[in-house]
Formats: structure tokens, sequence, C-alpha cells
């Protein structure tokens, strides 16, 4: 074999790794992915998976706390998906969160807080979310804040990688 073709299979030997990570991930998105309506946890999903990106979304029915956390397999991660440019509902957003932290299933589980939609000129800043979150009075388990946008994909990679990163040593 020459040099080219093992190149070639080297290559892609590393993109059917990465495929497997993803579908890995997405199959524990589903049951780790939380935030109130609108917040883009669909969108998430979708550019994690294929990087599209659609701006007339239908609602996602019947995806709710409560199945988040009743399933049985437990989630080694909670990933908060919060629209930062929707500023009246973040209080709502915080409050929703600090009630599903008190989740005895949750306990310890690793938070990763995403505030979508930056692209938005409206969109508050990491520092102005995390405080009006309370991420800091959370102390009972790793947290971690990124700013994202799925419609221009940013900071999507850096979600992957944290997931990737979390979904290997917790199992
Ligand atoms: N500008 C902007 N809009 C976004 C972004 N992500 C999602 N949206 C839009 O926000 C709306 C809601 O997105 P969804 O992905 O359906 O949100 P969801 O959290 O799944 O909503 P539900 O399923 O109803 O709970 C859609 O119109 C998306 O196009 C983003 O990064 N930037
Ligand atoms: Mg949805």
């Amino acid at each position: 074999m020459g040099l080219w073709d093992s190149l070639l299979n080297w290559l892609r030997r590393l993109n059917f790794r990465r495929l497997d990570w993803r579908l890995e991930l997405l199959a524990e998105m589903e049951l780790s992915l939380v935030g109130l309506q609108n917040a883009g946890k669909t969108s998430l999903v979708n550019a994690i998976a294929t990087g599209a990106y659609s701006e007339d979304m239908i609602p996602t029915v019947g995806f709710n706390m409560k199945k988040v956390t009743k399933g049985n397999k437990q989630m080694n991660v909670c990933q908060y998906v919060v629209d930062a440019a929707d500023r009246d509902s973040v209080p709502i957003s915080r409050s929703e969160l600090h009630e599903l932290l008190t989740k005895p299933s949750l306990t310890g589980i690793p938070l990763l807080v995403l505030g979508n939609k930056i692209d938005k000129s409206e969109a508050l800043a990491k520092q102005a979310l995390v405080e009006q979150l309370g991420l800091d009075s959370v102390r009972d388990r790793e947290v971690c804040c990124y700013m994202i946008s799925c419609k221009d994909s940013v900071n999507i990679d850096v979600v992957i990688d944290w997931l990737i990163k979390h979904s290997k040593t917790a199992t």
C-alpha cells in the first residue's frame, strides 16, 4: 500500500471515530439536554449532528424535564441551554435550573450551561449570564459555561470536546 493510501485510510479512521463520538453524544444528549422552550436545544443537536441550521424549527413536543430525570439510564452530564438573547426569560431559566439541580438523580453530575444565540446583538455577555443564572452559587459539582451560536456554528466544537471528555470518564 502506497503512502497516499495509508494517509487516506488514516484520515478515514479519524473521521469514523469522530462520527462514532457524535452518534454516542447524540444518544446521550437525548437524555441530558434541558432548557426552556425555544432555547435552541433541537438546533444544538442538529449543529452537533450535521452542522445544519434552520430558521423555521418546529417546537419539540413531548420532551420535558421529567423524561430527563426519570430515565433509567444514569446520565453523566447535564447540558442546560439558555437563550442568551431573550433577557426576560433568564430569571425563569435560572429558577428552573436550580430546581433541576436539586434532583437526587443529578447529584454531582457535571453541568454544562450553554448561552445560545450570541449572534444576536441583544445577547447577554458571558459574565452577565453567569451572574443572572446564579452559577457561582453551584458548588456541589463541576460547572462550565460556554457562549454559543447554533446559527453561526460558534463554539460548537468546544461543546463537542467537553462532551467527549465528560462522557468518557463517567461510564
Ligand atoms: N439567532 C439564532 N437563533 C437560533 C439559534 N439557535 C436556535 N435559534 C432559533 O430559535 C428557535 C428555537 O430553536 P429550537 O432549536 O427549536 O429550540 P428548542 O429549544 O428545541 O425549542 P422547543 O423544542 O420548542 O423546546 C428557532 O427559530 C431557531 O431557529 C442561534 O444560535 N441563533
Ligand atoms: Mg426542540
